[in-house]
């Protein structure tokens, strides 16, 4: 029965956090997606001038899985593809013999810019693997049976460490009891339907819930428009720029906090989460940490509102359910 953690170092603002994972006889430091279904890293296959910067996997101590390919493309149009080999992957201690590891021949200049980002570790459904002929079991899924309790949970934090554990709730990481709700995998993503949302002390409403996912892989908190338009509101300055693709705020603005009601309770973000990052390097607008899922087709709860809970992604029963507490 194999129990591990890792920790998930957090990128400039919180913008993806990293942890270290062995793949045959490399460590890469790659970002935990509950987004998406592919382990997928840099290689040695990788064209030099998109890798420059990058830990490389080298499929050398893999076996290719011959004819299998895969191919990427995420909502923000970041893309990769590659050929695929098995391999052992390690993360925390948690090993898996025959991974399908993902060897990127191209990706785009999203990720060859994060230089600290050596490729994503996919916590998604495996029925959303882009592995072709045959989609491959995601790292979870291959060690699940193996693991004390299938179960991996997200303890993400802002601007500090936080960590991933896999086989284990740590009852140590979060306070009063753990708020489970039901997941729909109909669309491969760990998807759960939020109550309703509310600014500030107040309890005045800012709207209905609805279906939204749980994704590590994602920055933002992504809500319907009416949401996110009554949120920012209540704050000075704050409005939407076409230009920048979402809404800004003076980064001198204190936001009010943020309440989701999931499972009949309620879950905080602080304000200050939702001050995200100033446009440019020293910049006094800054980008919202809350923006609208307009085009989406449901909201996304990412980093901005992971990184205030505990999350135990419990895959143990007879149907996957999430799992929120106060951290
Ligand atoms: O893809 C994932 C999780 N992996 C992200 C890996 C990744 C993609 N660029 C990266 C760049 C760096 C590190 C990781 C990633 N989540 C989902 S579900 C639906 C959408 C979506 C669908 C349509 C339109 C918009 C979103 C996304 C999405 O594109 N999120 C990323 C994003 C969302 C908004 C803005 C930017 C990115």
């Amino acid at each position: 029965c194999q129990t591990g953690e890792v920790a998930a170092d957090p990128q400039l603002y919180d913008q993806s956090y990293l942890s270290p994972v062995t793949i045959g006889n490399s460590e890469l430091m790659l970002d935990f997606d509950t987004g998406s279904a592919d382990l997928w890293c840099f290689s040695t296959e990788s064209p030099a001038a998109q890798s420059a910067g990058h830990g490389l996997y080298n499929p050398s101590t893999g076996t290719e899985l011959d004819g299998a390919f895969w191919d990427i493309t995420y909502g923000d149009q970041s893309a990769a593809s590659g050929n695929v080999f098995a391999d052992k992957v390690v993360v925390g201690g948690v090993t898996a013999t025959k991974q399908a590891v993902e060897a990127a021949t191209s990706v785009s200049y999203e990720f060859t810019e994060d230089v600290a980002s050596d490729g994503l570790l996919g916590l998604a459904f495996s029925s959303i693997n882009t592995i072709l002929p045959q989609p491959q079991t995601t790292f979870f899924d291959t060690v699940r049976n193996s693991l004390a309790k299938a179960v991996f949970t997200v303890d993400l934090k802002k601007g500090a460490a936080g960590s991933y554990t896999f086989g284990y709730i740590d009852s140590s990481k979060y306070s009063g009891a753990i708020t489970y709700v039901p997941v729909n995998t109909a669309n491969g993503f760990w998807q759960f339907t939020a109550d309703g949302y509310s600014a500030g002390g107040s309890d005045s409403s800012t709207g209905r819930g609805g279906v939204a996912i749980a994704d590590t892989g994602t920055s933002l908190l992504y809500l319907p428009a009416s949401v996110a338009k009554a949120y920012y509101s209540g704050i000075q300055g704050a409005t939407f720029d076409f230009r920048q693709g979402g809404y800004t705020i003076p980064c001198s603005a204190t936001p009010p906090d943020f309440n989701v009601a999931i499972g009949g309770k309620t879950f905080t973000v602080p304000g200050s989460y939702i001050n995200y990052a100033p446009l440019r390097a020293g910049s006094s607008t800054c980008f919202g940490g809350i923006q609208a899922d307009t085009g989406i087709g449901f909201s996304i709860f990412g980093d901005v509102f992971l990184k205030a809970v505990y999350a135990v992604f419990d895959d143990s029963g007879s149907s996957p359910r999430l799992g929120f507490a106060a951290q």
